[in-house]
């Protein structure tokens, strides 16, 4: 087991950095910048992390258990995404049957991670139904169909850029199943299944917890439970998530705007506006804004989430609503990027508000920085 030291080179994780120099207070003040990879086994690992919030507030004593498998599936998933050239698992599902029901050509990881999401959730017997951008429909968890949760998850969100080792990301949310949905042994199955999987299309504010896993040159998870937003980067030494942003707070304005602009032609008036000024510093605050865009929600998102600005995919003339999905994508970050102090919106209403009708439905999307989004609004009006 290795001595205990300390990181000196990431500026960010003070205060997880606190923690190890509490322990090693001892330890000399300044390790050589050359020594990175030594954790203390009082490193503050999100098993830890989990344990403390559960110890601290009972509430999150069922989510620590849906929290641990969430996170082995995010290290295996990793794994996969980390050695995809190596191990052939680049390219397209292939065969029939490979397209989702949004018309999707699947990749074979986008496969794989729904399957091994689905196999670590149905495990923690909290689960009872699931609904993923790779299944056509919400899905019962038949072992489990009186627990008391849902939840919907993009696997591998971005996996357009899986073949071209661009970050990609699951993104995922859990609401909590309505009471009717307890199904008890006599009842008639197919009116509860049908209830269940109605359970699944809630608004953005029934969330109770919602993340994402970054898979990029970090691996990064980021969650919240509705109390504030923390980031635990994979630490191969020792397999373990270990707290490295701890309480994110997304700066309230940026300089940075994250769209596809080749799809400006299409937008309205107003976006144009708004981008065109914020490009020649003529925007609220005077500065002159860069572009960023990874062209995938995560690692775009997580981006923004640390510093600033703001991240959207509009509705056009081509695609009214854009091409984000409500229930899986929009939803999930929005709770993340308000727990974090940011704002989200469709450029007319609160995205944390819509009530889904359809699993898969679109809604043009629009967050970040506080300022920067309620700028974006004004100029929508
Ligand atoms: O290539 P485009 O049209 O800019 O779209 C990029 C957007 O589409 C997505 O890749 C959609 O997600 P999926 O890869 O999960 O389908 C987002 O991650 C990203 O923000």
């Amino acid at each position: 087991f290795m001595p205990a030291a300390v990181h000196r080179s990431l500026a960010p994780a003070r205060s997880s950095r606190a923690v190890l120099s509490m322990v090693a207070t001892e330890a000399p003040p300044a390790t050589p910048a050359a020594d990175t990879t030594v954790h203390s086994a009082s490193a503050m690992t999100l098993s830890r992390f989990m344990l403390e919030q559960s110890m601290k507030n009972q509430e999150y004593q069922e989510l620590e258990a849906l929290m641990s498998s969430i996170q082995v599936a995010c290290k295996m998933i990793a794994n996969l995404v980390s050695r995809a050239g190596i191990t052939d698992l680049t390219g397209m599902q292939g065969g029939g049957g490979s397209v989702n029901i949004q018309g999707e050509e699947q990749k074979k990881l986008d496969v794989i991670s729904n399957d091994i999401l689905k196999e670590c959730l149905r495990y923690t017997g909290k689960l009872g139904v699931i609904a993923s951008e790779e299944e056509d429909h919400p899905v019962l968890v038949e072992e489990a169909f009186s627990a008391k949760y849902v939840a919907v998850f993009d696997p591998l969100d971005g996996s357009s850029n899986i073949d071209a080792a661009i970050s990609t990301g699951t993104i995922f949310g859990i609401f909590e199943e309505k009471e009717e949905c307890l199904v008890e042994d006599d009842a008639d199955l197919d009116e509860a299944r049908l209830k269940c999987l109605l359970n699944t299309l809630q608004p953005g504010d029934n969330l109770v917890a919602a993340g994402y896993c970054m898979y990029s040159s970090s691996t990064i998870l980021v969650f919240t439970m509705g109390n504030g937003v923390n980031g635990f980067t994979l630490d191969p030494t020792i397999g373990e998530f270990v707290l490295t942003h701890p309480n994110i707070q997304v700066p309230k304005r940026g300089k940075i705007y994250s769209f596809n602009e080749a799809n400006s032609p299409d937008w309205d008036t107003g976006l144009q506006n708004y981008v065109e000024a914020i490009k020649s510093g003529k925007g609220e605050s005077g500065a002159r804004y860069s572009s960023r865009y990874i062209g995938s929600m995560v690692g775009d998102v997580h981006r923004t989430l640390l510093y600033g600005g703001i991240f959207g995919y509009p509705g056009d003339k081509k695609n009214p609503n854009g091409k984000l999905r409500l229930l899986y994508e929009a939803a999930p970050m929005s709770f993340i990027v308000e727990q974090a102090g940011g704002k989200s919106t469709t450029g007319k209403e609160r995205i944390m508000n819509i009530h889904p009708e359809q699993v898969h439905q679109r809604v043009p999307t629009f967050l970040g920085s506080a300022d920067d989004v309620t700028e974006l609004e004004k100029s929508l009006k």
